[in-house]
Order: C-alpha cells, then structure tokens, then sequence
C-alpha cells in the first residue's frame, strides 16, 4: 500500500543557502494492514521519513524519489489531492499529544471534529459516538474525559484520545512516531497494547517510530533499522534478533537494559528480542 523509492532529503540553510542530505536514498515498502518499526538512534532520519510521507518537510527542503499510497505518487500530487490524503488516509500520532489538541476546545469537539461525517449527525448522536471511541480505547469515565480541556488530562490519557481520534476517521495508515516516550513506563505499557489492539482490530498499517528495538520487535510485523539517514536492514524481528547484519543493529539490541541477570526467566522477551510483555511487566 505504500512504497517508498529512492528517498532523498536535502535540507537547504536559509541564511547561508548551504544544503545538508539527510536521507541518502532510502527504499521501504509497507503491505496493506502490516506495521512496520523504523529503529534507529537519535538523529537517524526516523521522524523526516514520516515528514516528507505527510509532504512536511522543513521548509525549503527538496524531496526526490517516489513516495506512493495505493498508486499515488505523494512527491508528485497536486496541493488538493495531497490535502485530501492527508486528511482521509494518513493519521499521525506524534511524542507529544498536546500538539495534537486545540488547548482551548474540550476533548469532545477535537472527537467530534475529526469524524468525517459529524456536520450531518445530531448533537446527541455525535456525543454517544465520541463517548464509544473513547470506550474502544480503554476510558471508562467518558462524560468526564469529553468534557474536559486537554491540561487537565494525563498524558497518558490524552495520547488514548490522540489514538482514538486517529481511528475515528478511518485512516489507511498511521504513522506512530515515538507516541509512548513522553509517558511514564506503566502508561507507556497500556498505550502501546491499545494502539497495537485498535490498528490489528482496524485492519490498519503503521509505520512505528521507536529507538526502542525491543518495543518495535513486540508491536511490528517488519523492523527497518536506520542510522544516519539510510536503512541499513529489513526484516521480521525474527530475522533481526538471530542475523543481524550490522555491529549498529547489534548494538540497538544491546541498549535496552536488563532488569535481572542474564538467562534470568523475566528476561525471556528481551534475550529473543521479540515479545516485549515480559519486559514491560518487570518495567512495571
Ligand atoms: N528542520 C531541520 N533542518 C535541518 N536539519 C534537520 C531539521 N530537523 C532535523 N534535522 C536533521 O535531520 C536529521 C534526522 O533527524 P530526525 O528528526 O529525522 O531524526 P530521528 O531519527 O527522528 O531522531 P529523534 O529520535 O531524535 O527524533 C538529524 O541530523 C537532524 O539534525
């Protein structure tokens, strides 16, 4: 459903005009209804490949290659098409769930906003239907969380109305990026379940933003490995965990610490690299 070719980022300096290559080529393609984790360090061009998907590139940055939607070549679209997509296809979940929200409008309009078809539906029915999204993601205590702003809110409970919002307007793809790093590690645990639960239910794609393999390695079909602007691997977390082909996957599998000794039975997840449950508890 989406594929990439040949992406090449150039971010170009204003003032001194100078221009910087940030992904140097890169090549992924995505199967209807698979999540994909994009795995890299800080600073490894995770976040701009989501950017130049959703055609928001840094200012006068130039994007070549092919970045296609079931057919539709993003890179060449016009401004039309492009905000069509954009609105009815694509769904980002970003770190921060603030940024998602207006600070200003309660929980309840930013739900009811983002169904496609709310200016047709009464008042009553679009309510009961923000209430049972909220429900789909694990809130009970909906009337008080429609009602409120989102400062008064977890972040936790805010990136659960961010998910919901995003299902709620039946997007072909979501694009994930880090959306459990701002959160405490429990919170962290619960919003990864629900958003694996609600894309798997939705028959959705995702791509996964994540520095954390481990993470990616439990939620994603396909792992791409990335660093400094280029992917340097593809493949089932299986095929990643036993053959990884670089010292720098090596080393991402390295850096999640353990919490008991090696070989210890609650490391299970982490010494396969591919069931992050056990971990997550112990984090817990
Ligand atoms: N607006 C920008 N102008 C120029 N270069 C940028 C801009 N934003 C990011 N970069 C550079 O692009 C490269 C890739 O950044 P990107 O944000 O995609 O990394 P990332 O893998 O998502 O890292 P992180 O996990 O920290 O978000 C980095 O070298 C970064 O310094």
């Amino acid at each position: 459903m989406l594929n990439i070719e040949d992406l090449v980022l150039t971010v170009v300096d204003p003032e001194t005009g100078q221009e910087t290559e940030i992904l140097h080529g890169s090549t992924l393609a995505l199967r209807q209804g698979e999540a994909l984790g994009l795995v890299g360090e800080s600073g490894s061009g995770k976040s701009m490949t989501l950017k130049c998907i959703l055609g928001i590139e840094p200012s006068g940055a130039r994007v070549e290659g092919r970045v296609e939607l079931d057919g539709t070549d993003l890179l060449a679209a016009s401004g039309d098409v492009l905000r069509r997509i954009r609105a009815n296809d694509l769904a980002l979940i970003a770190q921060n769930p603030h940024g998602a929200l207006n600070p200003v409008l309660p929980v309840e309009r930013f739900l009811i906003e983002g169904m496609s078809d709310a200016r047709n539906l009464p008042k009553a029915e679009a309510r009961e239907r923000a209430a049972e999204l909220l429900r789909q993601v694990g809130i009970t205590d909906t009337d008080r969380v429609l009602a409120s702003y989102p400062h008064q809110l977890s972040g936790g409970m805010l990136q659960r109305v961010v998910i919901a919002g995003a299902i709620s307007g039946e997007p072909k793809l979501l694009l994930a990026d880090e959306p459990t790093t701002a959160l405490d590690v429990t919170t962290q645990a619960e919003v990864v379940a629900i958003l694996d639960e609600m894309r798997r239910e939705h028959g959705l794609s995702m791509i996964f933003v994540t520095h954390d393999l481990d993470l990616a390695a439990a939620v994603c079909d396909r792992l791409a490995v990335m660093k400094d602007g280029e992917i340097l691997e593809v493949g089932t977390p299986e095929e990643i965990r036993d053959h990884p082909k670089t010292d720098y996957t090596r080393a991402l599998m390295a850096a999640r610490p353990m919490l008991y000794p090696e070989g210890h039975e609650a490391n299970r997840g982490a010494d396969r690299g591919g069931d992050h449950g056990t971990n997550e508890e112990a984090d817990a």
